[in-house]
């Protein structure tokens, strides 16, 4: 009878922090005559968390498809600590790499916990005879993932609505499951597709500590984003794709200062750039003098 002992992932024997985790080689997607991603490296190494940014359309997401066996790329390779990747969704989750998805993806009738466990499924050996015949290694390896799954609640702060419909979740809360079903299946590279979409800024400021907080597993992000103070703060190195192609890549302070990144993506000056904080004062100090005859006629009445 099969038991129910958690697979080991692969490449378990972590690596040394800085080693290439992840390696695309010159990825190209095409759909017909369109070419939405073209030619494109990009290395995630372990310890990084490393951001994807790009004008809408300019192919971030296909590439995320192309780099987790959604896509079958029509050039390129993409390595998981030097192993070709298949190009099949459920080997790329047990090679090691997780993602989230830019519309949620949530089993909506299932629990909280239920979603986290199911997100265990390739560490696990359970089949068809062991769930029929119940043995004490099906009840053991349903204890562990429990737990396991309980744990992960705790640390994307869910584990007080384990027994909630995911449904019933306001939408931070289910990003934040999304994350930890990602998390289950002991990842070494989670892929996040804009994490804080609809999310306000406090749910953006706790979102941005949790991702620290998964680096400092161990764990490695590439995080797709377009709210640029959220990029900038977080990332090592950020890539910018445009028009399927990688214009620049690197520091936050080089890619908000490189004109072509300007022309074609932030438009203006990011709102956190030099000279931002000033502005902003500017701005309060005429609001303040906008409002100050109203509150003078108040204090006539
Ligand atoms: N399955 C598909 N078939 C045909 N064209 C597609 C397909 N998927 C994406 N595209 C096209 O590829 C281009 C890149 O789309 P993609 O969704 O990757 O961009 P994106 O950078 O993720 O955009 P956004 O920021 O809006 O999510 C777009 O022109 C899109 O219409």
């Amino acid at each position: 009878m099969t038991t129910d002992t958690i697979a080991t992932p692969a490449g378990a024997a972590a690596p040394a922090p800085g080693t290439p985790l992840l390696q695309a080689s010159g990825v190209t997607m095409r759909f017909g005559g369109l070419t939405a991603v073209n030619n494109v490296d990009l290395t995630v190494n372990t310890g990084e968390i490393i951001g994807l940014i790009g004008p809408n359309g300019a192919g971030k997401t296909t590439f995320f498809n192309c780099l987790t066996g959604l896509y079958v790329p029509t050039e390129g390779t993409v390595r998981y600590q030097g192993t070709v990747l298949p190009a099949k969704p459920f080997k790329v989750t047990q090679a090691g790499i997780a993602r989230t998805f830019q519309n949620i993806r949530l089993f909506a009738n299932m629990t909280v916990l239920e979603n986290v466990i199911v997100g265990r499924h390739c560490r696990t050996k359970q089949n068809i005879f062991s769930a029929l015949l119940r043995g004490p290694g099906f009840h053991r390896g349903e204890r562990e993932s429990r737990e396991k799954a309980m744990e992960l609640l705790a640390f994307v702060g869910l584990d007080a609505k384990a027994d909630h419909l995911a449904r019933n979740l306001p939408y931070g809360e289910q990003r934040k499951l999304e994350i930890a079903r990602a998390l289950a299946s002991e990842p070494g590279l989670v892929l996040l597709d804009e994490p804080t979409a609809g999310m306000n800024p406090q749910e953006t400021r706790v979102t941005e500590e949790l991702i620290f907080a998964i680096r400092d597993k161990g764990i490695a992000v590439l995080v797709i984003e377009h709210d640029m103070r959220f990029i900038f703060n977080l990332c090592d190195r950020t890539a910018v794709l445009v028009q399927g192609q990688k214009l620049v890549e690197g520091d936050s302070a080089t890619v908000q200062s490189d004109e072509r990144v300007i022309a074609a993506y932030l438009g203006t000056p990011f709102e956190g750039a030099p000279g931002a904080e000033e502005a902003a004062e500017v701005e309060a100090a005429e609001e303040h003098a906008a409002e100050a005859p109203e509150e003078s006629e108040e204090n006539d009445k």
